[in-house]
């Protein structure tokens, strides 16, 4: 086995859907493990891959080990699986708040760990991962996992003290934006278009959007003011969103998130 999951939920069902889209590596080459059956059957039956409930029986298979448990199991993951853990193997985290440094006292011997921070667009090719290798990883297998990390989006190698920020940032980032395509398109909805088109315009609008930014290389505000045609409708649209304090929420909710993940 290639790959290994513990915990086959959301984040990892994501990683999975991606890798395996991308054929980077085979449903038959990974394996994943869940407390919870019906979770590992759902993956079992969506993607084909190996299923257990024993974590153990992920270490003693995969050559890479995804961690893809809730934050409040990872010690007691790691306290079951640290013995077992090979001198080859690499551990890839992606948890907020667990720290290389915490990581590390967790296992209490030397592991190759690559600490990350991915987000759910992973399921279909669009994931934004940050990734920090600890000192045991060589070039080469941190180059290996930028590979697997590549192959259901964009990733970079950050410096740790930013990973709480990429929490903020793209990893629960998600939520904000579906909660904006919702509100866009409850907004449409009653305005007379039908809910799955309303869905359709405001998503395509959003993605449109973001791709604008990342590939005319322009300035956001530049972008939006190319939008408020003088006298026209969006520069209202713009005044209210400013009015009911649109990018202040959006920035105290960001910081909120970023304290809750320091505090994981
Ligand atoms: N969802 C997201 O968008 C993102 C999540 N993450 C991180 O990914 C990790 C997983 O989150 P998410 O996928 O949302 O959570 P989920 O609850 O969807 O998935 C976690 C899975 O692990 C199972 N599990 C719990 N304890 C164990 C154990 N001891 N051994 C094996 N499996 C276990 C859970 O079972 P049960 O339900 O029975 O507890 C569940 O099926 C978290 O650390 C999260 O912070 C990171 C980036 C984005
Ligand atoms: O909500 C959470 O805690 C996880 C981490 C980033 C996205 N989801």
């Amino acid at each position: 086995m290639k790959l290994g999951f513990i915990g086959t939920g959301n984040m990892a069902s994501a990683i999975m859907g991606g890798i395996i889209k991308k054929q980077i590596i085979s449903a038959d080459e990974m394996i994943g493990a869940d407390l919870f059956a019906p979770g590992r059957e759902k993956v079992k039956s969506q993607f084909k891959i190996h299923v257990t409930d024993s974590n153990k029986e992920v270490v003693e298979k995969a050559e890479v080990i995804v961690l893809s448990v809730k934050p409040q199991f990872y010690e007691d993951v790691i306290h079951e699986i640290r013995d077992d853990i090979r001198d080859n193997q690499i551990v890839i985290t992606i948890a907020p708040g667990k720290t290389l440094a915490w990581l590390a006292e967790q296992f209490g011997k030397n592991v190759k760990i690559v600490r990350t921070m991915p987000n759910t667009p992973a399921m279909v090719g669009e994931g934004m991962t940050a990734a920090c290798p600890n000192e045991y990883m060589t070039e080469e297998e941190t180059a290996y996992v930028c590979t697997l990390l590549e192959s259901f989006g964009r990733v970079e190698i950050v410096p740790e003290r930013l990973m709480d920020t990429v929490v903020s940032v793209s990893g629960s980032s998600p939520a904000y934006v579906f909660m904006m395509i919702e509100a866009m398109a409850d907004a449409a909805v009653s305005g007379g278009m039908p809910r799955p088109k309303a869905y359709q315009f405001a998503a395509q609008a959003v993605l449109g959007s973001a791709k604008m930014v990342l590939e005319t290389g322009k300035h956001p505000g530049e972008l939006k003011d190319m939008v408020c045609s003088p006298a026209g409708t969006t520069i209202e649209a713009v005044r209210v969103l400013e009015e009911l304090g649109f990018r202040s929420a959006v920035f105290e909710a960001m910081k909120v998130c970023e304290e809750m993940s320091k505090g994981m």
